[in-house]
């Protein structure tokens, strides 16, 4: 049997070191990456951000200063430098340019604040004169509705990438993308926690679509033969995963619950009208039972494993401030 002397990293020779694979992101902590927009000017109020605050995120503007006025910053230098790349294409071709939409996708667990991330992010985007017209769109009304998830056993199952269908989303982002003059998607209402029947959410044309789901970020199905081989992110011009320890958004996820207990679950029409009676600790038990029967195994299973496919991982610390900004250079 040959022995392996344990080797300390550094006794490793510097010409092996250079061998080792690279990291394609480049990781700034907060303070270096909110240095990066110094010259770009902060368009919201304190008014703006209360109003875009999803519940149980406690953002201010102090945060949208330090975070999200660089990424509005970057995006807007992305925007700009694929419209040139269309053009050079297009002039190549002897052709107009398109007008196609630049996507972003934004993933992360159930309650790490995806919501929130995306809603700021529309409402910084709009204030750049290229690009005017910001339209958000949520995955949940690609889930099957609940009936068609019952008939499949997948009623426990919500979120995890077979609840979608998938199909239908590459379908309605293809469009998107061919610069369709009217994209349409089913609508999802969580009070009902199901797709509303006879409603559709309608996109005309935008100079960015924001994407916020669980599973954006999923690659294509391998063995599929047919359009499911291609991945939704296939059709995203950059992509953000919001990330934070999985303890820290389990409690956001139960903080959240006893907030919607005490809100949402009242109204008669509620899915979970059955939980608004709970007292405090029968609440934390029922949201810790269904945050660890569903939402946590779909993190860890299926959300997390794509964290490493983005362009941009934005994480936050348990107080919701994002600590570290990785982007993608590679
Ligand atoms: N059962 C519910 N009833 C009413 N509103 C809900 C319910 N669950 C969530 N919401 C509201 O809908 C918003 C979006 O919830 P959703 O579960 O899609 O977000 P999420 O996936 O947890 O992501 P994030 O918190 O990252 O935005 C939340 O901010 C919350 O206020
Ligand atoms: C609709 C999703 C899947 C994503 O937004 C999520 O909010 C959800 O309902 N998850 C299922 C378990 C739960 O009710 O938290």
């Amino acid at each position: 049997m040959v022995r392996v002397a344990h080797q300390s990293s550094t006794t490793i020779p510097e010409h092996l070191l250079s061998l080792a694979p690279a990291s394609p992101y480049v990781d700034l902590d907060r303070a270096a990456w909110s240095r990066l927009s110094a010259s770009t000017p902060l368009p919201l109020t304190d008014d703006d951000v209360d109003r875009l605050r999803g519940l149980g995120d406690p953002i201010d503007l102090d945060e949208v200063d330090a975070v999200y006025r660089p990424l509005s910053r970057l995006l807007n230098l992305y925007v700009n430098a694929v419209t040139g790349l269309h053009g050079a294409t297009a002039a190549f071709l002897h052709e107009q340019p398109p007008r196609t939409p630049y996507v972003i996708g934004v993933a992360g667990s159930v309650a790490v604040g995806k919501s929130t991330t995306a809603r700021i992010l529309r409402e910084m985007l709009a204030r750049w004169p290229s690009t005017p017209r910001v339209e958000l769109l949520t995955t949940d009304g690609f889930l099957y509705p609940n009936a068609e998830l019952a008939r499949r056993g997948l009623m426990e199952r919500k979120g995890f990438p077979e609840a979608y269908d998938r199909r239908a989303l590459i379908r309605f982002l293809s469009r998107i993308k061919a610069g369709q003059e009217e994209v349409r998607a089913p609508r999802y209402s969580h009070t009902i926690y199901d797709i509303v029947p006879g409603e559709e959410v309608v996109i005309r044309k935008p100079d960015v679509l924001i994407v916020e789901g669980l599973n954006v970020l999923q690659p294509a199905r391998p063995s599929a033969v047919d359009e499911s081989t291609v991945a939704v992110s296939d059709y995203f011009d950059f992509s953000i995963y919001v990330d934070a320890r999985t303890r820290n958004i389990r409690q956001w996820y139960v903080d959240r619950f006893l907030q919607l207990r005490r809100t949402a679950f009242q109204r008669p029409e509620s899915y979970f009208r059955k939980y608004a009676d709970l007292s405090d600790d029968e609440a934390v038990t029922r949201a810790l039972s269904i945050w660890e029967s569903i939402n946590a195994p779909n993190l860890e299973q299926n959300i997390l494993p794509t964290r490493g496919r983005a362009t941009l991982v934005l994480t936050k610390g348990a107080d919701h401030k994002v600590q570290r900004v990785r982007l993608r250079k590679l």
